[in-house]
């Protein structure tokens, strides 16, 4: 398949989808939520199957009636009773079979059936690969899907597999080349589901179709920018994947960087999926990387979460959660101070962070533009506040931008003003969760959203130097108690340069006059 073809010549073709791990909890959270939402919307075409695959053993009622329970818990659309006809429809197309991946007699099997689903919905033979797995996996799935015949249909053959991808460079090469063997990179969808979020995919739409921001997007406008990506949850029941990941990996080699190209990138030539992930990589590779342990130390703080109390309920440290060694030094928070050595960034701090149990849940940009040369209503000594663009990802989507005005019925007296588009206030829970879009475009075979091999590399390139400095100092990790805002060190990152981490989600901003559509 060529990947530069027009998008709006891509379609949704009937295909079977085979769900990797459906007994786990990606699967049951967002897979099966979101392929009935795009069943709900009629963006599946009629001629589809999937089927569940896992070691549990299921029966077909049983695998159905797991998925239906998932969508009631997790889907934006409730679905009906399972007796009525509606739900009966949709589950028709499910089914189930127990399958050990590193058994090549399972895959076989899977052949058959995937050729009488193929037959009974008349699918052509296209089939999407979701592996929902341990990475570990990923290499024995691959091999065993050509082994077992799985790849010898007419139709397209897709690989949509999960992040984390690999622990660093080597063992990530060594992943791409084992499903290299047996897939083209084409064929490969690597999912960043930051990537599929509304608003991220806005970034390049505010930035390229509008006249008033694309001609300041540089370092002779932009002071700094600003991204963070604040969690309250803790690491709940992944503690043992967590704990071998910890922020930096988890978050930052993937969802912040990802954040960082969609800010930074130039615009493309055209918008097909090549042109904009080339242009994606170019700032990955303009990443100024950290070139010692002082660099790193310099630039980077991490912290683990120590217990504290948030609105009330008393949580335990990061130490004390399950399937966590008790003497961790895994951060669960990291925030650096990145610098794009290119033409247009040159100079400018992109300051990202990250952390679990922190007091807010957002994801949020901040673009502070440089300030006014002069304050020609009050003199030099009283300084204008900076003009601001927030984008808001998540959980609220939508835009501000902060600006000077005068204050009516004053001479001259000067206030801030917020003009805020809160765009989740008016399409509400119906915007299309990440995944919905994501599994959409690549059935319709659109990898603009999904991340290329090199952009992968070249991050984990860049995040490797971190960990190896991490690697050789291992105590001095610093704590910051469950629900505050990080170590202490984190505000002198900014401080050194005269700027501050402006209040998330405008809250604090009480000095600002408020302008809101909702
Ligand atoms: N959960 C989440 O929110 C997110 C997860 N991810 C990634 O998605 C992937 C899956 O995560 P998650 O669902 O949380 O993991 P879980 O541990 O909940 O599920 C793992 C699944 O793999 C199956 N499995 C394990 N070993 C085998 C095997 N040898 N043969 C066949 N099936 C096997 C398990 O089923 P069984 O035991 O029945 O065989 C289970 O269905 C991981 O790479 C994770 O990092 C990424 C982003 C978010
Ligand atoms: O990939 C991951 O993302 C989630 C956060 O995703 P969000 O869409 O809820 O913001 C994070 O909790 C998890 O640790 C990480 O693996």
């Amino acid at each position: 398949m060529n990947t530069n073809q027009p998008l709006e010549s891509l379609k949704t073709s009937g295909a079977v989808f085979f769900i990797f791990g459906a007994t786990g909890d990606l699967a049951r959270r967002k897979l099966f939520p979101a392929i009935y939402s795009l069943y709900r919307e009629g963006k599946l075409a009629q001629d589809f199957a999937v089927v569940g695959l896992a070691r549990r053993p299921r029966t077909r009622e049983e695998f159905r009636l797991d998925v239906h329970t998932s969508i009631q818990e997790f889907c934006r659309y409730s679905s009906d009773s399972i007796e009525d006809e509606e739900w009966l429809t949709f589950a028709e197309h499910f089914e189930y079979q127990s399958l050990d991946i590193n058994n090549v007699d399972g895959f076989r099997e899977l052949c058959v059936l995937t050729e009488e689903l193929e037959t009974k919905f008349n699918i052509p033979g296209n089939r999407m690969f979701y592996l929902a797995l341990a990475p570990e996996l990923f290499g024995s799935v691959s091999y065993n899907l050509k082994e077992g015949g799985l790849l010898e249909s007419a139709g397209w053959h897709r690989l949509v597999i999960e992040k984390p991808f690999g622990y660093d460079l080597a063992s990530a090469e060594k992943l791409n080349e084992q499903i290299r063997e047996v897939f083209r990179e084409e064929e490969i969808y690597r999912i960043d589901h930051y990537l599929g979020k509304e608003m991220v995919q806005n970034i390049e739409v505010i930035r390229f179709g509008n006249a008033f921001f694309e001609p300041l997007w540089n370092n002779k406008h932009i002071a700094n920018i600003q991204i963070t990506l604040g969690e309250t949850v803790g690491v709940e029941d992944r503690g043992g994947y967590y704990d071998s990941a910890g922020a930096l990996r988890d978050m930052g080699q993937n969802h912040m960087l990802q954040m960082l190209t969609m800010i930074a990138m130039e615009p493309p030539s055209r918008l097909l999926p090549e042109d904009i992930r080339d242009e994606k990589v170019k700032v990955l590779r303009s990443l100024r990387p950290y070139a010692t342990s002082d660099d790193v130390k310099n630039n980077v703080v991490r912290g683990q979460y120590t217990a504290g109390e948030v609105r009330g309920t008393e949580l335990p440290g990061y130490r004390q959660e399950e399937k966590v060694d008790p003497n961790s030094n895994t951060e669960t928070y990291f925030a650096a101070r990145v610098f794009v050595d290119n033409f247009r960034w040159a100079g400018v701090p992109f300051y990202i962070r990250t952390g679990k149990r922190l007091p807010v849940k957002t994801t949020e940009v901040v673009v502070e533009f440089k300030s006014m040369p002069t304050n020609v209503y009050l003199g030099q000594k009283h300084k204008l506040e900076p003009n601001l663009l927030v984008i808001r990802v998540n959980p609220m989507e939508g835009i501000y931008i902060k600006i000077n005005a005068k204050k009516p019925g004053t001479d001259s007296q000067i206030e801030p003003l917020a003009m805020d588009f809160c765009q989740s206030c008016m399409i509400g829970i119906n915007s299309p969760e990440a995944y919905e879009r994501l599994i959409h475009d690549a059935t319709k075979g659109d990898s603009t959203y999904f991340t290329r091999w090199d952009e992968v590399a070249t991050a984990w390139s860049f995040v490797d130097r971190i960990a190896a400095a991490w690697a050789e100092n291992s105590g001095d990790i610093e704590t910051y108690p469950a629900g505050s805002w990080g170590p202490k060190a984190t505000e002198d990152l900014l401080a050194k340069d005269g700027y501050f981490w402006w209040p998330v989600n405008g809250q604090d901003e009480d000095n600002v006059v408020w302008i809101k559509n909702h």
